[in-house]
């Protein structure tokens, strides 16, 4: 049990040999391992020295999802992604340390300059034996409407990209298939495959459970809720070999499930908070 600081980033411990290695660049969860396994992956070739968003693990992406829309002018400015995943978050509290679980919430730091509004953007990592439940709260602290987007891009670790199916996707939830151009289609309710190039944002999914089968007798369970929607995400060769800090082959070693709410803005009034919560439960 217990948390330990670094310079760089704050373990979690659990009684059942769990734990999980959280960076204070991004509160990115760099590592989660559990019953003896790392169950992250994280590429070989990212850089982790605060240069460059962290490649694998559990990227925090706010304030938009993707590339900047074309309005309002401090969203176009933006980076793909939004900055939350290269700023510089702080411990702000344990919040318990117990057989139970052991949790802690990082803050984020105000917004750059060229980002005018007010929140609190928070972050509760807790972890128990099989699971590790990530929560991002953020609280309008403007006297104004403020809208955003949210997503945690989480990169599951799996052996073999070839066998993995997942599902849970209920029939007739519609997608966006960047692959196809953002074409919107309606899932059949099929098992997903990896055998081409995948990156879907599926748009409000009723079950609000994915189910990823690693093919080897194992695999995850991800809840989620807040968070309404779900990216799955994985390049494959064909797109995977461009990505500048993706390992050789990486593809190979990971499916990202992505809960988050993407499909429009979120709008929050002055005071109002939002809770989007993902669960990851090891199978
Ligand atoms: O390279 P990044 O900015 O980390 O984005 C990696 C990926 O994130 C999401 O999954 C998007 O749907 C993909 O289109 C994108 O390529």
């Amino acid at each position: 049990m217990g948390v330990t600081e670094t310079a760089k980033s704050v373990t979690i411990n659990h009684e059942s040999g769990s734990s999980a290695e959280i960076y204070y660049y991004g509160a990115h969860v760099v590592s989660w391992k559990a019953g003896g396994k790392e169950r992250l992956f994280m590429s070989g070739k990212s850089a982790l020295d605060g240069s460059k968003a962290i490649r694998g693990g559990i990227p925090v992406v706010f304030p938009i999802f993707g590339p900047p829309p074309t309005s309002p002018p401090e969203y176009a400015a933006l980076s793909q992604h939004g900055f939350a995943r290269n700023q510089i978050w702080k411990l702000d509290k344990v919040i318990m340390d117990r057989p139970e679980g052991v949790s802690i919430r990082f803050l984020a730091p105000p917004p750059p300059d060229s980002f005018a509004h007010k929140y609190r953007l928070a972050y509760v990592i807790t972890l128990s034996e099989h699971q590790l439940c990530t929560d991002v709260h953020i609280i309008n602290e403007d006297d104004k409407e403020f809208i955003f987007q949210t997503l945690l891009h989480t990169y599951l670790a799996i052996p073999d990209y070839l066998k993995l199916k997942v599902s849970g996707i209920d029939k007739g939830t519609t997608y966006k298939d960047k692959v196809l151009d953002g074409k919107m289609v309606q899932s059949e309710g099929e098992d997903i495959v990896i055998d081409r190039p995948i990156d879907r944002v599926y748009h409000k999914v009723p079950s609000q459970e994915i189910h990823v089968d690693d093919g080897a007798g194992s695999g995850f369970k991800v809840r989620f809720r807040g968070f309404e929607d779900v990216t799955v995400w994985n390049p494959t060769e064909e797109v995977g070999k461009g990505i500048v800090d993706m390992e050789d082959k990486g593809w190979e070693k990971y499916i990202c499930i992505e809960p988050g709410y993407v499909r429009d803005f979120k709008s929050l009034a002055p005071g109002e908070e939002f809770l989007g919560q993902q669960v990851l439960t090891v199978l």
